[in-house]
């Protein structure tokens, strides 16, 4: 029996608010890879389960729910745009953007249903095609054999100002203290659960973005892919 070779996969992972949707769209633009953002995956997956209003300690109830749940993600129309987001065939992109369902995420995200499931989702993705998945243990859970890993790391102080600028940007309103205050609970939450904790896999390059603008971030990722050459 011949055995195929998997499409290749980039993973791209990191803290709250560190770059990674951005730099990924771009790598997935250019390499003509699709983009998968896994962290929508979990925004949509929390939305379903507090529609339903499941009691998050009843597992089989979870577990039950979220085998017939259908989260599609369309292409974004730009490299500037999040993902589309299709939950059970709804469109839910504003709904799962907030800060406050940032935070939900992440507090479901530590689930064991709620992980198996999505995880196993997000390895169909890969079967499919070259892919970018960016998230919080892509290259260490969903794609432990990916061709390329990164993780991107700046301070909490750094990330707290983007997205204050990203915010300010689209015109609301913004509390600086207080989103360096939700950044450091979610990554927090994100790194201190038991399953799949954010963490960098040994075998990914750690690029500290602090002092790096989008495209200096985006010129390491595309020389490491375009030398052929392992990040680790
Ligand atoms: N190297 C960089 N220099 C300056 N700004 C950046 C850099 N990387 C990303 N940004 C900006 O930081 C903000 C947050 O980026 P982005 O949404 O891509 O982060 P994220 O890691 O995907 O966040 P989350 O984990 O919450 O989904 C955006 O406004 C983006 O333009
Ligand atoms: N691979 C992933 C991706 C995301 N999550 C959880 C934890 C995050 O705080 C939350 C939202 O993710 P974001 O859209 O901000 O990237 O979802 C995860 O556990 N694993």
């Amino acid at each position: 029996m011949s055995e195929t070779t998997p499409p290749p996969v980039i993973t791209i992972d990191g803290p709250a608010g560190v770059g990674k949707s951005t730099i990924s769209r771009k790598v997935a633009a250019r390499l003509g890879f699709t983009y998968l953002d896994t962290g929508a995956m979990y925004r949509a997956a929390a939305l379903f389960i507090d529609r339903l209003g499941i009691d998050s300690e009843d597992e089989t109830a979870l577990q039950h729910a979220l085998a017939t749940v259908s989260i599609e993600l369309l292409p974004a129309p730009d490299e500037f745009s999040d993902v589309e987001v299709v939950l059970n065939g709804e469109k839910v992109g504003a709904l799962i953007r907030s800060p406050a369902m940032s935070m939900r995420a992440s507090q479901l995200s530590a689930l064991p249903a709620v992980r198996s499931r999505l995880t196993a989702l997000q390895q169909e993705w890969g079967k499919r095609g070259a892919l970018v998945a960016e998230g919080r243990d892509t290259g260490t859970v969903v794609f432990p054999r990916a061709s390329y890993k990164f993780y991107l790391d700046a301070s909490p102080e750094i990330r707290a100002r983007r997205r204050a600028l990203q915010l300010h940007a689209k015109g609301e309103e913004v509390d600086e203290k207080k989103l360096l205050e939700m950044t450091i609970a979610r990554d927090r939450q994100d790194m201190e659960r038991p399953i799949a904790p954010l963490v960098r896999a040994t075998d990914a390059l750690l690029i500290d973005t602090s002092d790096k603008t989008i495209d200096d971030v985006l010129l390491v990722i595309l020389r490491v892919v375009e030398s052929g050459l392992q990040p680790g």
